[in-house]
């Protein structure tokens, strides 16, 4: 059933491989980056999407939107019908532990969230939102002692005021808070495919160092790398 409601590629346009961004224009530059021979296989609503290859190996980029019920529509059009087997999202969070520096990347080993995207499956069971152990434990492999590894918050709220609940969260351990991870690794277990995230941490909720809107769409390299060494093993 191609193309789909919300992706306008045919058959067979991505590859299994895939790095998701939440932005269209990150997901514009990583491609022009990354990849040899992008081509764009899908724009609908600018939601860009382009296949190349990467050493000699194809690799797709597309980007997710921002929140949960974003990136679970993408991600279950791209894992039923096109064949997309392993997304790694990388993406930008805002970091909790007080030794976390703007810049530092961070692997999602556990996704917590408020959102209903692992309630709703098994009335009653609140569902573990986990990374794929294989592409875990190739994150793991393939990083320096420099990336934390952790639990994140997938929140659906940007923009909420709630009293206790970082630190409560950085308290349990808690790395950092994003939109995205609990959504795509709910995704993937209802899919039988894979995923993981890797983030970098774009501003801090407590110090209150930020990185500028353009560096967020810029600033990624280290992300990018463990991503890309992480589908090589
Ligand atoms: O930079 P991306 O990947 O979009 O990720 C983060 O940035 C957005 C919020 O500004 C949310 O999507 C959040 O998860
Ligand atoms: O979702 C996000 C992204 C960056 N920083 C945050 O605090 N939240």
């Amino acid at each position: 059933m191609t193309p789909t409601p919300h992706i306008s590629a045919g058959s067979g346009e991505f590859a299994p491989d895939m790095l998701m961004p939440g932005d269209p224009k990150r997901a514009a530059r990583i491609a022009a980056d990354l990849l040899t021979d992008a081509t764009l296989v899908t724009d609908v609503r600018g939601i860009s999407g382009f296949t190349g290859t990467i050493g000699g190996r194809p690799l797709s980029v597309m980007a997710s939107g921002m929140g949960n019920p974003s990136i679970s529509i993408y991600a279950t059009e791209l894992y039923r019908f096109y064949g997309v087997r392993r997304i790694i999202r990388v993406g930008t969070c805002g970091g909790i532990p007080e030794d976390l520096a703007v810049g530092d990347v961070v692997v999602a080993s556990a996704a917590h969230t408020e959102s209903t995207t692992g309630t709703v499956r098994v009335p009653g069971v609140s569902l573990s939102l986990a990374p794929s152990p294989h592409l875990l434990r190739s994150a793991l492999t393939a990083s320096g002692a420099d990336v934390r590894v952790g639990p994140v918050l997938s929140t659906d709220f940007f923009y909420l005021t709630r009293p206790g609940v970082v630190d409560a969260l950085g308290e349990l351990g808690t790395l950092a808070i994003e939109m995205e991870a609990a959504g795509l690794y709910a995704t993937a277990m209802a899919e039988g495919a894979e995923a993981l995230a890797i983030l970098t941490v774009s501003d801090h909720v407590k110090t209150r160092a930020a990185m500028s809107s353009d560096e967020r769409e810029r600033r990624y390299e280290r992300m990018l790398d463990l991503a890309v060494k992480t589908l090589s093993l």
